[in-house]
């Protein structure tokens, strides 16, 4: 077996970490699988250090090897905050209203994605596949090249690829994009963003599309596919078995005392429809005025990207939301929105989801989103919660069983919200049955065989030669 080499912008391994929370699900489904495979996770330490100094800090933590860098402030606001968080970050969901175009967020950019090639070079062995992950790292494939890397190369978006005349809105587009044409496979979370992806590649590059759907550039064929990811379906039950879930559910099931629960988890991020979430259930319960006093909304809101100004103001009209919606509908023993800015390790969440009657999952653009997935794994299936599911999260073409919503309609989200609540049995259990066949079926290990074969097919053959890789696919670091 070919060992892997995982390159990504964090580093993060929960467990160690002290399962603080709040990593994100590239964090915990790239934990997932690596522990089932031999191989070096590869990245930012999170860390920044005064001068960049390309030192490798190599560690083992429960059965993974990490390989980490520190960076340089100027890196981490260019690159992390500017190009990867204020720039491609909103572009990729839509967001072109928050996207800065800022050519010192692109130098970062290109300086950084340099310093992880030059960083990772010498961890990468003749018969390794390099697997590099999401926006922060487009050009990361092309400039390993550069330096003589002949391996297998693939790379993993998780979050949407936008529409076309969205993406023409950057400067030099054609530059980005073309440097992702140097890796062997190119994986999204879905058909839709393949689709606008490939619409591009042919639109604005120019380049035939094969009728088996790989990329012709100049005779050699990139696979772009779709490969949704899963959660550790396994690893996940068995924390929501724990003793620590169960004292997390049976904590909260007492505290709302006999009303209804409902749960978020989300970063604390504009993509997620947070504001438009808490308007719907205000909504609810002006609409509903019979059953206010009778139904929770519990928001888990760990803070993100603090340092982006998009990211400060999402924060602060939130806390003015739940102020305005708690303040109207709130009496002296009750309160509706019980928002908490703080992360809980999953085996927590396992418990606050199995407690919960209906998990509100609402975001405007999300690549995939896991949250939805896990709540799905932590029910009752004798008396499941229902999920209710924005239709633009990846998520949604998976999970089609949930309750399908638009999360820019308060009327559409409140009305399911009350649908949710008055869900017969029968109907709970059938539609939580075929969810959970999907989430147990379609896991965080198939997601990652199935990229893996991808990359490793691409090995055996498919139509690669033309990239002057030699049999052994071995690369001369001296280039
Ligand atoms: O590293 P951060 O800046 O703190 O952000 C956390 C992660 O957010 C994004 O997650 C995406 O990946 C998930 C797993 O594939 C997917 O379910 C979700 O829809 C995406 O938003 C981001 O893409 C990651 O790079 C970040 O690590
Ligand atoms: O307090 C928290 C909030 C979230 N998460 C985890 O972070 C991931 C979020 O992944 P998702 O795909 O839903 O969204 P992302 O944050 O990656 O955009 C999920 O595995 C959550 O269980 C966590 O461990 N603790």
């Amino acid at each position: 077996m070919s060992r892997l080499i995982v390159i990504s912008n964090r580093v993060s391994v929960p467990k160690a970490a002290g399962a603080a929370g709040a990593q994100g699900g590239l964090a915990v489904a790239l934990n997932s699988a690596l522990r089932e495979h031999r191989g070096i996770w590869f990245g930012w330490s999170g860390q920044e250090t005064e001068e960049f100094t390309g030192h490798l800090n190599m560690q083992r933590i429960e059965g993974v090897t990490t390989a980490t860098i520190d960076l340089e402030p100027q890196d981490i606001d260019e690159y992390y905050n500017g190009y990867a968080n204020r720039t491609l970050w909103p572009l990729f969901h839509y967001r072109i209203d928050l996207t800065e175009y800022d050519r010192n967020f692109g130098e970062g950019y290109e300086r950084v994605n340099a310093r992880f090639a030059d960083s990772v070079l010498p961890l990468i062995e003749p018969d390794d596949l390099v697997w590099v992950h999401d926006y922060h790292l487009l050009p990361l494939g092309s400039m390993l090249r550069q330096k003589g890397v002949k391996n297998r190369t693939g790379l993993f978006l998780h979050t949407p690829w936008p529409p076309t005349r969205l993406l023409v809105s950057l400067p030099f587009h054609e530059r980005l994009v073309s440097s992702m044409l140097e890796y062997d496979v190119i994986g999204f979370q879905t058909q839709e963003w393949l689709e606008s992806f490939i619409h591009y590649v042919s639109k604005e590059l120019g380049l035939p599309i094969t009728e088996d759907g790989t990329i012709d550039y100049g005779g050699r064929r990139i696979i772009a596919r779709a490969f949704p990811i899963g959660i550790d379906f396994a690893e996940f039950v068995e924390g929501a078995n724990s003793a620590e879930a169960r004292e997390a559910h049976d904590r909260l099931k007492a505290s709302v005392r006999g009303r209804k629960l409902m749960i978020g988890v989300d970063r604390l991020d504009y993509s997620k429809g947070l504001g438009e979430r808490f308007e719907s259930f205000g909504r609810f319960l002006t609409d509903n005025p019979g059953q206010a006093g009778d139904v929770v909304l519990l928001q888990i809101a760990p803070p993100s990207r603090g340092d982006v100004a998009s990211y400060q103001q999402i924060r602060e009209d939130l806390e003015r939301k739940t102020g305005h919606i708690n303040g109207a509908h709130a009496d002296v023993a009750f309160v509706p929105i019980r928002y908490v800015n703080r992360g809980y390790p999953r085996s927590h969440l396992a418990g606050f989801y199995r407690a919960a009657d209906i998990g509100l999952v609402t975001p405007l653009r999300d690549g995939m989103n896991l949250v939805a997935k896990e709540f799905v794994a932590a029910q009752d299936p004798e008396d499941p919660g229902v999920l209710i599911l924005s239709q633009f999260a990846g998520a949604a073409l998976q999970l089609a069983d949930a309750l399908l919503v638009n999360p820019h309609s308060t009327e559409h989200v409140s009305e399911t919200i009350k649908r949710a609540l008055e869900m017969p049995l029968a109907e709970r259990r059938q539609r939580h049955e075929k969810l959970l066949a999907s989430v147990c079926d379609e896991d965080v290990q198939h997601w990652r065989e199935e990229f893996v074969a991808a990359l490793f097919g691409q090995a055996e053959g498919g139509g690669a030669d033309d990239t002057g890789a030699d049999d052994t696919g071995a690369h001369d670091k001296a280039a």
